[in-house]
């Protein structure tokens, strides 16, 4: 039995993230999904609250063969023990997942084993990509499962980010 972990911050988690958890479901027999910047919301570069990218991942995997747990994960000021927080709050993992340089040099100076994967059509499958989208009432539908859509929709979340756009001065 293989578990894998997968950190990002999911804002919204889109068909590039669902095509990496396919890809990694042909490694692992159970993922956990690490909801970065967990307490990090109303933003434009993170509009969603982790209870929101929690309800996206779990709606949208709902038909997947593989055994998910979507576990916040709060920023810390000290990135020297960001891996020991990060393994302070997941179920055990034997393998992890990521593009972030960063992250990828933090689990490998933690000694945990780091797998990257290809970016899928990054063009367009990029969570900034999908968010100016949703300001500017573009067709951000098409890059995320239907099930994101929905739970978008069902919170209200244009209304949201499109108000926050106008007043958020964070750059992003
Ligand atoms: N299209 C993609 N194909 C493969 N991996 C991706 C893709 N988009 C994001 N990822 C990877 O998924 C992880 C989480 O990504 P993240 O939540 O930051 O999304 P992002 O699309 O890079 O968003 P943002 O533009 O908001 O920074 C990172 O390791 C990132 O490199
Ligand atoms: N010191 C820290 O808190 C620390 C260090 C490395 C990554 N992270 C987080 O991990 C996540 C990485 O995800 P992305 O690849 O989506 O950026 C982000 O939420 C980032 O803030 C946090």
């Amino acid at each position: 039995m293989t578990r894998g972990f997968y950190i990002g911050r999911f804002q919204p988690f889109h068909n590039g993230h669902l095509s990496m958890v396919e890809q990694i479901a042909e490694d692992v027999d159970e993922l956990v999904l690490g909801i970065g910047s967990a307490d990090d919301s109303h933003t434009v570069r993170n509009p969603f609250t982790a209870g929101e990218r929690i309800m996206m991942i779990t709606k949208a995997l709902v038909d997947y063969d593989l055994v998910t747990y979507a576990v916040p994960i709060e920023d810390l000021e000290r990135n020297s023990v960001w891996v020991s927080h990060v393994q302070s709050m997941s179920p055990d993992f034997e393998v992890a997942y990521s593009n972030n340089p960063l992250v990828i040099q933090l689990f490998r100076e933690a000694n945990i084993e780091i797998r990257q994967s290809p970016m899928f059509n990054r063009e367009v499958l990029e969570g900034t990509e999908v968010r100016e989208r949703m300001i500017n009432d573009g067709n951000w539908e098409s890059l995320v499962p239907e099930a994101v859509a929905d739970v978008v929709d069902e919170i209200d979340g244009i209304e949201r980010i499109q108000m926050i756009s106008g007043s958020d001065s964070d750059g992003n």
